[in-house]
Order: structure tokens, then C-alpha cells, then sequence
């Protein structure tokens, strides 16, 4: 059906097809050319249809999570009809398939979560009782740690599908990643939620760049897009996730930054109603950051306890 990419040929960029997508396969395109003085053509952005973009009625998590979002592009990336794939780090499981490798990470974008509403300011001004739309285990669990009153419905689909729902009244709010808003140029739609306040999901904000283990082109190609400081702190979340678990019917979120003298890090779980919650913190050298998540991650486990994530 689809011609493979031959190293004469244009590099072949797979993605979903979502706006959000979209653009982020566009600004790897644009960087890649920047980085190499290549034209436009040099690159083919190819759209691939994944079994989570197919499902629209039922959540996420009842279906099965991450995996969802990367399986068909990861066999496109196997069978050659790509070389490289873009994705949204925060949906991408611990353990690639072998053969593939994550090993550039765009520089991050705002890690945090924004509150959207065209009435309300904020989540201290929605009145008591109010509803809220979000589809994420993390979000609802992390409102409802800090207020218990409100209601939370499943809100699906991207972000104009979100925004017409809260136009037709469905909820008062949302709440969507600082990132992707920026990503598609509807950053002034969102109130930036403090980290304290809403901790993101383990690499939100981040783009990582898949690519066979031995295709040298693409390797060399990636090589001038990495950033350091953002592969760092992505790898430490996602030692601490994948020690949790990860089940994606838990609520986890985490955040490492870069801290005089190494790394600070900051991970949570959360039972799904928000009644509880346990929190980790760690700083010390980079060199050590990944061991200590993931101890972190097991003794929050332990912690919370066997039923915990029930
Ligand atoms: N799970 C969907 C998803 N995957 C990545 C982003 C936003 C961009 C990012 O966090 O990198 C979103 C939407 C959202 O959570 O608002």
C-alpha cells in the first residue's frame, strides 16, 4: 500500500493527525531544516491513523491508555513506511518495542495545566458544586483533592471540541496543557495552574523524537535537536512512572527541574476520587536522579498501600 523511504528520499515524519500533532510535527520539520539547511521538501509528513484516534465515545482509560496512540505509528516506524515519529511524550509508554529508540527531546515547552472557562477566573471562583470537563484520571483526582465539591464529567476530543462544549454549557471549565494550547496558538485561552497547586502528568510539555535503533541518517539528522536539560528531567519522571506501574488508571503525576547543583523532583499518586494523596521530593545530583524516582516511586507505592489504585 504505502511506498517504504529510501535514504535518497525525502526523511519520512509520521504523526497523528490531530491539530495538535500536527504542529508538532511541523516544528521538527522546521527545526530540521533550520538545523540543516535543508528545504521543505527534504521531509514528508505522513498522518497515521491509531486506534486511539478511532475512539471517541469511550474513555481512555477504560480501553487501555497510552499505548493506543503509539501502536500504529511504532509498526509504521518497524516496516520502514516512516523514518522518524513525533510524539507528545506524556502518551508514550515506558517500554518502547524493540529495534525503536526515544533519544531527542525537543527543548520543553510550559509544563503546566491551564484553566479554561469563559466565565470564571479561576478554580478558587468556580461556585461551589460546579462541573468540569476533563477525560484525565489525574486532573479529576487532583481537583477534586482540593475541591471536593465539584463535579467532573468525561470531556474528550481536542481542543475546538472541548471549547464548543463549554460554549453549549456542558461544563463551566476545563483544563488543558499550557503546552499544547501554546502549540496551537491558543495560549491566551488558559489561566496557568501552579504546579503546587496542579503537578503535570510525567513529561507533559515534551516532545520526543522515535526513531529506528540503527538508521544512522535519522540519527545524525536528530542529533543537533536535543536538549539536555529536557531529556534529563523527561527520563527522571518517566523512571518514576514506569516504578509505579504504569497502569493508566492511576493518577500520577510528576516534575523534575533543573536545580542549582543537579535536579529537583516532585512526584505524586492520587486516589481517583482525590480523597488521598502521597507526595515525594527529592534533590540532589543529576547523576542520581533516575534511581531516586524510581525508589521514590516504589516507596509511595508501599505507602499508599495494597487496594490503593483499586
Ligand atoms: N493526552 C493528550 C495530550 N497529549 C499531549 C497533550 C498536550 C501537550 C503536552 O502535554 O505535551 C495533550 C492534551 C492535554 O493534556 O491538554
Amino acid at each position: 500500500m504505502t511506498t517504504q523511504c529510501s535514504p535518497a528520499e525525502p526523511l519520512c515524519i509520521g504523526t497523528r493527525g490531530s491539530p495538535l500533532a500536527l504542529a508538532q510535527a511541523e516544528e521538527t520539520r522546521d527545526r530540521l531544516m533550520a538545523a540543516h539547511g535543508l528545504p521543505q521538501d527534504a521531509f514528508r509528513i505522513r498522518v497515521i491513523r491509531t486506534t486511539g484516534d478511532a475512539v471517541q465515545d469511550r474513555s481512555l482509560a477504560e480501553i487501555g491508555g497510552k499505548g493506543l496512540f503509539t501502536k500504529e505509528i511504532e509498526e509504521a516506524l518497524l516496516s520502514r513506511e516512516i523514518d522518524i515519529a513525533v510524539h507528545s511524550m506524556k502518551d508514550v509508554a515506558t517500554l518502547l518495542p524493540e529495534g525503536l529508540v526515544i533519544d531527542t527531546l525537543l527543548p520543553r515547552a510550559d509544563v503546566r495545566d491551564a484553566f479554561i472557562s469563559s466565565r470564571h477566573t479561576g478554580l478558587e471562583d468556580l461556585p461551589q458544586g460546579a462541573t468540569v470537563g476533563t477525560s484525565s484520571l489525574r486532573r479529576r483526582a487532583q481537583l477534586l483533592a482540593v475541591r471536593p465539591d465539584l463535579r467532573v464529567v468525561e470531556f474528550r476530543g481536542n481542543v475546538q471540541t472541548r471549547l464548543k462544549k463549554l460554549e453549549t454549557g456542558v461544563a463551566e471549565a476545563t483544563f488543558l496543557a499550557c503546552a499544547g494550547l501554546q502549540r496551537l496558538g491558543r495560549a491566551g485561552l488558559g489561566i496557568p495552574l501552579s504546579v503546587e497547586t496542579v503537578l503535570p502528568a510525567p513529561a507533559q510539555g515534551a516532545i520526543g523524537i522515535e526513531r529506528r535503533v540503527d538508521d544512522a541518517r535519522a540519527q545524525a539528522l536528530l542529533a543537533p535537536l536535543g536538549d539536555a536539560e529536557t531529556a534529563a528531567c523527561v527520563a527522571v519522571e518517566r523512571a518514576f512512572l514506569a516504578a509505579l506501574d504504569g497502569s493508566c488508571r492511576t493518577p500520577i503525576a510528576a516534575l523534575a527541574r533543573v536545580s542549582v547543583g543537579g535536579l529537583s523532583f516532585r512526584g505524586e499518586i492520587l486516589r481517583p476520587d482525590g480523597t488521598e494523596r502521597h507526595t515525594a521530593e527529592w534533590s540532589g545530583p543529576e547523576a542520581d536522579a533516575a534511581a531516586a524516582a524510581r525508589a521514590l516511586g516504589e516507596s509511595l507505592r508501599e505507602r499508599a498501600g495494597a487496594g490503593f489504585f483499586g
